[in-house]
């Protein structure tokens, strides 16, 4: 018997960073050069074991597009984690990240752990952000920092380790409202939905 853990994890970030593909390269494996923009939000699972629980990410991938900021509060509420892409070739979008950041410490849950993916990281030689700017700001704010590239498949595993090691273990007297407790047989399921 193994605890499965439910971890609602939201990504937020401007459109066109690569959210949806640093989705489809965690729970599908794969990489679509002609992914659409996300339409309000779409939703996905992966189970991933961490220590001796395992840890079922409910993965809510947000819309980039402005017109559909106002639907964000619906899906980083009651999140354990937030996920926060930028390009790495895009200043704005670094500058867009920082908002979000506002926005979660404003209105998010207390204690969601931050996670802070550069995406796009295969595209370095045309880089408009360094790797030591995003490090000071993730350092400053507590969060996690990676550089991805969902094309490559380079860190993108490891981001989501990076966070399930965050979570406080089951018997910790931290672990408040991070998720639900179930029991279950130890298996490891993923759930595909299209993205
Ligand atoms: N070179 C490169 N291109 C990428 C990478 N990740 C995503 N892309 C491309 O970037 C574009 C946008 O990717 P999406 O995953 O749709 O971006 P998004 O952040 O989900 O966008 P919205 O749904 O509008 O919020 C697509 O053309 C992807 O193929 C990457 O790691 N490297």
């Amino acid at each position: 018997m193994m605890a499965i853990r439910e971890l609602k994890v939201c990504l937020l970030g401007d459109t066109g960073v690569g959210k949806s593909s640093i989705v489809c390269r965690f729970v599908q494996d794969h990489f679509d050069h002609n992914i659409s923009p996300t339409i309000g939000a779409s939703f996905m699972t992966k189970t991933v074991p961490c220590g001796n629980e395992l840890h079922k990410f409910l993965i809510w991938d947000t819309a980039g597009q402005e017109r559909f900021h106002s639907l964000a509060p619906m899906y980083y509420r009651g999140s354990a984690a937030a996920v926060i892409v930028y390009d790495i070739t895009k200043q704005d979008s670094f500058h867009t990240l920082k908002k979000w950041v506002k926005e979660l410490k404003e209105h998010g849950p207390e204690n969601i752990v931050m996670a802070i993916a550069g995406n796009k990281c295969d595209l370095s030689d045309i880089r408009e952000v360094t790797m030591k700017d995003a490090r000071e700001y993730a350092e400053s704010i507590s969060a996690i920092v990676v550089e991805t590239s969902a094309k490559n498949a380079i860190n993108v595993e490891e981001l989501f380790q990076g966070i399930s090691k965050q979570i406080p273990p089951l018997n910790s007297h931290e672990n408040g409202n991070i998720g639900t407790i179930k029991l279950a047989k130890q298996t490891s399921q993923t759930s595909r939905r299209c993205c």
